[in-house]
């Protein structure tokens, strides 16, 4: 016979939720506070967003513009991240250490390089016309 399984009591799940969205929030703070290359990656976006909206790009454009500056930025936390576990993890030189944060940093270039394309082709095309 299946025993009845206790329902567990739940207690203030919205208070954990308020409380894991507080500690998210902290980790963002924690990123723009201490990484500079967030913050430039974060000013080139704005500054981009700028842009589009004086160029009144398309709404799939729009969409393609905030992925793309998000993903740079999510990649660069992730990169931090990354980074502080390994420290915490090996704080001595290790080889494995290297190729942790070396491939954790080389995925947020290819993101950079990857927007100035996106920006490139979303913006560019609308700029010129402006401009000549
Ligand atoms: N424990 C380690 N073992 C081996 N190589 C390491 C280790 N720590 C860092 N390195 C090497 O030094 C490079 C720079 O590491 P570091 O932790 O200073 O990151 P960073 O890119 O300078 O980031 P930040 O400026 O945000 O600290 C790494 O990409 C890696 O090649």
């Amino acid at each position: 016979m299946i025993e009845p399984v206790a329902h567990p009591v739940r207690r203030r799940p919205f208070g954990r939720l308020l409380r894991s969205f507080g500690y998210a929030f902290a980790g963002v703070g924690y990123l723009f506070r201490t990484q500079p290359n967030a913050r430039i990656e974060l000013a080139f976006g704005i500054a981009a967003l700028g842009m589009a909206t004086w160029l009144n790009i398309s709404r799939v454009e729009w969409a393609v513009l905030i992925l793309t500056i998000a993903a740079v930025i999510i990649l660069e936390g992730l990169n931090t991240a990354i980074e502080a576990a390994v420290d915490l993890a090996s704080p001595d030189i290790h080889p494995k250490a290297k190729i942790a944060k070396d491939v954790a940093a080389g995925m947020v270039l290819i993101a950079a390089i990857a927007s100035v394309g996106v920006g490139l082709l979303i913006l560019g095309p609308p700029l010129w016309e402006k401009v000549m």
